[in-house]
């Protein structure tokens, strides 16, 4: 018997700074994959698009502003139980626009100490360590 793989998802995730030093979060709809949960905007890279790309992509499409994609952060692969994915973080800047929950429930500016209150899918506690770390 072959045991099939979950599907995997290839995403590009984005940390996004404001000039006050907090970063945006939004949270998932209700319905669906980790609905409710919070996490930070992103999205499926297309074939033929590079992570930064599809970064700028997906924070347009999702909440509408524009942002300069910077350094990298982290890169997680991780198993849920029906799904595995992989999350390629990048730091990014707020240029212009006011973020707008087009396609999630809500969205926040945070202090970073501000994250553990909360509730994220299981591969963030490792992005949100890293994140603590490289400030
Ligand atoms: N954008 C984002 N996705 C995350 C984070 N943490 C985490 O486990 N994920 C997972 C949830 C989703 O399964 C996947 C993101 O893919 P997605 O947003 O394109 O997919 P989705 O579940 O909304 O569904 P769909 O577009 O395929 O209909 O990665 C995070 O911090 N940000
Ligand atoms: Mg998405």
């Amino acid at each position: 018997m072959t045991k099939t793989s979950p599907p995997h998802k290839i995403i590009g995730v984005a940390v996004i700074w404001n000039d006050l030093g907090q970063i945006l979060i939004d949270r998932r709809l209700p319905e669906g994959v980790m609905g409710g949960l919070w996490e930070f905007p992103g999205g499926k890279i297309e074939p033929g698009e590079t992570v930064e790309d599809c970064i700028k992509r997906e924070i347009h499409e999702e909440i509408g502003i524009e942002i300069e994609v910077g350094e990298h952060l982290t890169t997680i692969d991780h198993t849920y139980t029906h799904l595995r994915v992989t999350l390629t973080v990048h730091h990014c800047r707020h240029l212009t626009g006011i973020p707008q929950p087009i396609e999630c429930a809500e969205i926040r500016w945070v202090n970073l100490d501000e994250l553990e209150q909360f509730e994220f899918p299981q591969a963030n506690f490792q992005i949100i360590q890293v994140l603590r770390q490289s400030v």
